[in-house]
């Protein structure tokens, strides 16, 4: 998120977190749209800082700043990074996959690190690909923490994120590129409607 007001709009709708990324090098870097004391002042939705092997220090002082909530680690972070960050902020760390790991395997050094996973699909980009990864392979893997999912949900895959709710234990889906008109821009009608197809 890069807008206040998109954000507000989410919230009212319903919407548990509003993510706001913190890489410099994406197009939804929020750091020259939004204040620090802007995305503080914001206590209606849980608000989720999103680093790529950023230091623990920075990431510490941007929690502080921004008065955040929750970090989605979403580059090469190690289950001991993980771990300093925990008895801090709420902590998520992404996987990145394909859809042909053995995903059990990839999680096991991460599960007494971390309060949530999130699988985004695996690309030479770190996230906001836009692309699918094959959700079966987190079929009846019976993960011991809460996880995400992401990757290049959009607004024609309600019915699919239904099957698969029903299905699997996914605790929240994430959405991002395929809900905007431009990188930052959120597309609100859209995710209002998805939303409500979701209900
Ligand atoms: O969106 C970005 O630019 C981005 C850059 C670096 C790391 C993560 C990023 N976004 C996250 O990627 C996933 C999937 O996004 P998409 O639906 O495929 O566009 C999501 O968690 C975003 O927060």
């Amino acid at each position: 998120m890069t807008s206040l007001q998109q954000v507000q709009e989410l919230a009212a709708m319903g919407v548990d977190f509003a993510g706001f990324i913190f890489y410099e090098k994406s197009p939804r870097y929020v750091g020259a749209k939004l204040s620090a004391s802007d995305i503080k002042a914001v206590t209606s939705i849980q608000k989720v800082g999103v680093f790529v092997n950023e230091t623990v220090e920075k990431i510490l002082q941007i929690i502080d700043n921004y008065g955040l909530d929750m970090v989605q680690l979403h580059g090469d972070e190690t289950p001991a990074f993980c771990q300093s960050l925990k008895d801090r902020v709420t902590v998520m760390k992404v996987f990145r996959v394909k859809g042909d790991e053995d995903v059990q395997q990839l999680v096991q050094p991460y599960e007494d690190a971390v309060h949530y996973f999130l699988f985004d699909t695996k690309a030479q980009e770190y996230g906001g690909t836009g692309k699918q990864f094959d959700w079966s392979v987190l079929k009846s893997s019976s993960l011991k923490i809460p996880y995400f999912l992401s990757g290049g949900i959009g607004p024609n895959d309600a019915d699919a994120i239904k099957t698969f709710i029903d299905e699997e234990d996914v605790f929240a889906i994430d959405i991002n590129s395929r809900f905007e008109r431009q990188p930052g821009d959120k597309e609100i009608d859209k995710i209002r409607h998805f939303v409500r197809q979701l209900s």
